[in-house]
């Protein structure tokens, strides 16, 4: 067990009786119950100036699914999470996120979109000079919840971190691996119903990732979709039910389900050459230009 943490074994009980919410996974319609979809992505590309890093990329992933996104470094993996978050135009192609159409959103919905959806990134984006606490209440009080409300579910989040030794120290003096876990108390904190998650483990040693991968899928459980990029085959074998998705040269090349049958989209060159023109860039409501650094922000 890594030195110092503190398992707490008993986060599915106490975190979410906390919380008392358990995200529906299917919806009644004319035709009976469907599965609620969580994210709608059709042919969706992604340029960097001349740079095509994500290309004709379609997939789905309903609520409550867990996907792996995998491919070598700069397969377009990070790319992607980030179109998701609306931290990127969508270049072209169309992408609909926990209901909001990412393709007609403005720039003053994407805190919407944010409320629905956890991040936890490479570069951790917390706050160095504030506390543990501090960074993970953050995620509530953007959402409008009381101080004297949300302190038992950062206290219960902090403890199933094993951080709770250090809830009052200021983050910029933890280890790498002690912010990392911050920034996932803080994605988590809000009960999302979307995580996107960057190698959240790339940190860590085996224990910490083992552990902090059985948070990931009580949150899983409990009807939160889970899309996580990792190189680590530790971590994919620990969700064996999860569904992957391959990327290589931004495109996808193989997308399995746990059973074994083939999903996604894997276009071919003719489909999806390499110039692939700047024609549609206008359809996009949100062009490169209204974004800036600050919409990076991981609250
Ligand atoms: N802001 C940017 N400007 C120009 N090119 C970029 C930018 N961000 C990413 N790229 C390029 O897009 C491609 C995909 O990058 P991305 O970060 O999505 O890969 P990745 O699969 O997440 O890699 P890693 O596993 O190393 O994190 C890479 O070739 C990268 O250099």
């Amino acid at each position: 067990m890594a030195q110092g943490l503190v398992v707490d074994r008993s986060i599915s009980f106490s975190w979410f009786e906390l919380v008392r919410q358990r995200h529906p996974l299917y919806k009644k319609g004319e035709a009976g119950y469907t599965v609620v979809m969580m994210v709608k992505v059709d042919r969706l590309s992604h340029n960097f100036g001349a740079y095509w890093a994500l290309k004709d990329i379609s997939f789905t992933l309903g609520k409550g699914e867990f996907l792996f996104l995998t491919g070598h470094s700069g397969a377009g993996k990070t790319t992607l999470l980030r179109l998701l978050y609306g931290a990127l135009p969508v270049s072209r192609g169309r992408a609909t996120v926990a209901g909001v159409h990412l393709n007609n959103i403005k720039k003053r919905h994407v805190p919407l979109l944010r409320r629905k959806v956890g991040v936890v990134f490479q570069d951790f984006k917390i706050l160095p000079r504030k506390t543990v606490f501090d960074n993970v209440a953050m995620a509530l009080e953007v959402r409008g919840m009381a101080r004297t409300h949300l302190e038992r579910r950062v206290r219960a989040i902090i403890r199933a971190m094993g951080l709770e030794t250090k809830s009052y120290s200021i983050c910029e003096r933890l280890s790498g691996g002690e912010q990392q876990r911050v920034a996932i108390a803080r994605s988590m904190v809000a009960n999302p119903e979307l995580i996107l998650a960057d190698e959240p483990t790339g940190n860590l040693d085996f224990d910490l990732t083992m552990h902090l991968m059985e948070i990931f899928k009580q949150f899983h459980t409990y009807g939160t979709s889970v899309i996580m990029a990792t190189h680590s085959r530790e971590v994919l074998e620990c969700v064996p039910e999860a569904r992957i998705l391959h990327l290589e040269d931004g495109r996808i090349v193989s997308g399995c389900n746990a059973d074994g049958t083939v999903f996604g989209q894997s276009p071919t060159d003719e489909d999806c050459p390499d110039d692939m023109g700047d024609d549609l860039l206008s359809e996009t409501s949100l062009g490169p230009a209204d974004y800036d650094e600050d919409d990076e922000e991981t609250l």
